[in-house]
């Protein structure tokens, strides 16, 4: 990629889009190009072939999609499969009918089997059966994965597909019922330890920022209780608080800060074309895509123990077995990743710390 290249990050306003809008910059690339989602519906082909048409970008990042946690996905499940393949269909077509000279599918490590060896290799894409709660979102990502592979084989085109572990850091999603785990935590016990401190200011902050449906922050104290209930944050009469942790904390995660995310994806997009993802005597050419992670992962049960006390929360957690787990393990294998020379830098403990800093700037 050349300084003055024309990149379209699609999905630019997003946790991962935002962290490489930022790398980019920092990087001397200076002609970035983007449309926010109310811009640009890149669900709908005809306004995707007019925006394409217009503006040739020579790179394309496609950091846009529709993205959640596990009860999201579980639940939206033909929005998650529509959605993502209608997007990718868009994007990539009409890179290749406008000549894009390399592009950047960001898939996800939910590809994998639900019993996955682990670490998880890219060899082992469709060697068994999905997690059920987010097959409809993995289908479409194994799709954007051949759908690459698929233009590249046929056409010659240079597209890449990397496959992220779980994502965290600035602008991530912090609702309560569609986000991730560790931005779920953050807030929730971030309004536990305000609850535990009856500091209904920071409360009616946090509400005003990143309004909890049904609540405003005028309520009274007892109807604004009831909604911290219903998302899982209680106090009981002898003034102890409760957050609910979904699920059984047993299972296993791994977190990559979204800006070292963005460090992986500009360096990938720098050094690694598709022709380098496979020898040149394979006669069947499968698993181009490339793991990024950091090789490490963590319980559910202490990484709420983690964030706890980066917080200073000194209340109790509830683990509600009615809710999914989801697959118990998924860590991924980086070591194609680190073979290229490399590697992540910020530990979850530091992430931990930035994010919730970060949370505190946005919300008090
Ligand atoms: N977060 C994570 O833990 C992981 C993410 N990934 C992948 O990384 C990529 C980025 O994810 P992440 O940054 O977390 O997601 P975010 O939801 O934070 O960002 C996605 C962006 O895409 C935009 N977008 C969604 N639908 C459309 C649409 N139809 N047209 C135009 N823009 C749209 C969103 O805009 P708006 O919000 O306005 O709708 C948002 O800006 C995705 O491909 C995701 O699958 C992979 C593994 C883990
Ligand atoms: C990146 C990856 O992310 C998704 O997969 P996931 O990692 O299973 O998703 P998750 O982060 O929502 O949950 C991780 C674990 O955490 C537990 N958990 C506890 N308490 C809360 C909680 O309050 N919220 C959430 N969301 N989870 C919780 C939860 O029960 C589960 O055991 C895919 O949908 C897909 O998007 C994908 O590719």
């Amino acid at each position: 990629m050349e300084k003055n290249s024309k990149i379209y990050v699609a999905g630019h306003r997003g946790l991962v889009g935002s962290a490489l809008v930022l790398k980019l910059k920092e990087s001397g690339y200076t002609n970035l190009i983007f449309r926010t989602h109310a811009e640009l519906d890149l669900t709908n082909t005809e306004a995707v072939a007019g925006f394409f048409a217009k503006e040739k970008p020579d790179y394309v990042f496609l950091a846009a999609a529709k993205v959640g946690g596990i009860v999201a996905n579980n639940t939206y499940r033909a929005d998650f499969i529509y959605a993502n393949l209608m997007i990718q269909n868009n994007v990539v077509h009409q890179s290749y009918l406008n000549k894009v000279k390399k592009l950047m599918f960001l898939g996800s490590t939910c590809i994998y089997p639900k019993s996955c060896p682990q670490p998880m290799d890219e060899s082992y894409l469709l060697t068994d059966v999905l997690e059920y709660t987010n097959e409809p979102y993995a289908i479409a990502k194994i799709a954007g994965i051949k759908l690459c592979e698929s233009y590249n084989l046929q056409y010659g085109t240079n597209y890449i597909s990397v496959m992220p572990t779980n994502l965290y850091g600035p602008n991530d999603n912090f609702d309560l019922e569609k986000s991730h785990v560790l931005p779920a935590l953050i807030r929730k016990i971030h309004l536990g330890k305000a609850l535990e401190q009856n500091d209904w200011a920071t409360i009616d902050k946090d509400l005003a920022n990143l309004p909890i449906e049904g609540v405003s922050s005028n309520d009274s104290i007892v109807d604004k209780t009831a909604i911290l209930n219903k998302y899982g944050i209680s106090k009981n009469d002898s003034g102890e608080v409760t957050v609910e942790i979904w699920g059984s904390g047993k299972p296993m995660r791994e977190f990559l800060w979204s800006e070292d995310m963005a460090d992986a994806c500009v360096f990938l997009m720098e050094n690694r074309d598709f022709v380098d993802t496979y020898s040149s005597d394979s006669k069947e050419i499968r698993n181009t895509h490339i793991n990024i992670g950091t090789g490490k992962d963590i319980s559910i049960h202490d990484l709420a123990n983690t964030i706890k006390e980066k917080i200073g929360f000194n209340g109790s957690f509830y683990f509600n077995a009615n809710k999914p787990d989801g697959t118990l393990k998924k860590l991924t294998s980086v070591k194609k990743l680190n073979a290229l020379g490399w590697k992540h830098k910020i530990e979850l403990e530091e992430g931990i710390l930035n994010i919730y800093n970060w949370y505190l700037s946005k919300n008090s």
